[in-house]
């Protein structure tokens, strides 16, 4: 069976993990080998990193180290789980991936897209993912779901001024004009039920496809 990497994008909020285990329990029943996976994190050395990253302690933490750490967790998720799953043929759905780090660092944090494409190219090899979902949500509405859930963390990415996670949104829009062909937008700000069934269309649509 062919093998596919399918990230999942979005600002804060946007209902990536909501969706992912929805279609992980649609997947898996219907006979798929499909896993799930999230970024940073995903393996022990990665969830390490992403507990340095995400420390809303760390606030002197520097941009470039900023986007060094999650190349780095990206690498090693990669090499350690990512690529193992589709050798061995399964659908990986990752909850972030380079997207993340050209929006979130490279166009948010100012560090430059061009520039932290550079850095991330070193660090996956040349594995870009097969498809792309993006949830587009409001900032300000994605901020008050999370501000409004137990079931998770406030982080320190989470807590920059919504003018950071204002440019998020505008540097995913400038990432989805770069790769047309393999980012697929879905409306986040609808019904979860609406959101599921849109991103698993884009999934059947694309693994039939292939
Ligand atoms: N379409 C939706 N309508 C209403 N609430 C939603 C919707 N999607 C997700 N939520 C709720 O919003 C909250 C955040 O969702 P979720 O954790 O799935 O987002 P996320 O994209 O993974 O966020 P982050 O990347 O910031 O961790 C959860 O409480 C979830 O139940
Ligand atoms: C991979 C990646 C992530 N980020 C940011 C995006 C979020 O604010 C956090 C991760 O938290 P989540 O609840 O798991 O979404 O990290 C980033 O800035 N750059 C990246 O490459």
């Amino acid at each position: 069976m062919d093998s596919f990497f399918i990230t999942l994008e979005g600002p804060e909020g946007a209902g990536k993990t909501t969706i992912i285990n929805m279609l992980i329990e649609y997947f898996s029943a219907s006979g798929k080998k499909i896993l799930a996976t999230r970024e940073p994190g995903g393996i022990h050395i990665a969830e390490k990193i992403r507990q340095i990253i995400l420390d809303p302690n760390h606030t002197e933490m520097d941009g470039k180290t900023e986007a060094l750490l999650y190349a780095a967790a990206r690498r090693q998720h990669l090499v350690e789980k990512v690529i193992p799953a589709l050798e061995k043929g399964y659908i990986v759905l990752c909850d972030r991936f380079i997207d993340s780090s050209l929006a979130y660092q490279g166009y948010a944090r100012g560090l430059g897209i061009d520039n932290v494409w550079k850095i991330n190219e070193f660090a996956i090899d040349g594995l870009m993912p097969n498809a792309t979902i993006y949830f587009d949500i409001d900032p300000k509405i994605g901020l008050e779901r999370i501000n409004k859930t137990d079931e998770r963390e406030i982080n320190r990415l989470d807590l920059e001024k919504l003018d950071f996670h204002e440019r998020v949104k505008e540097g995913y829009y400038q990432i989805i004009e770069k790769f047309p062909n393999r980012i697929y937008k879905v409306d986040a700000s609808q019904s979860l039920e609406q959101v599921f069934e849109d991103a698993k269309k884009i999934i059947i649509d694309y693994v039939e496809k292939k």
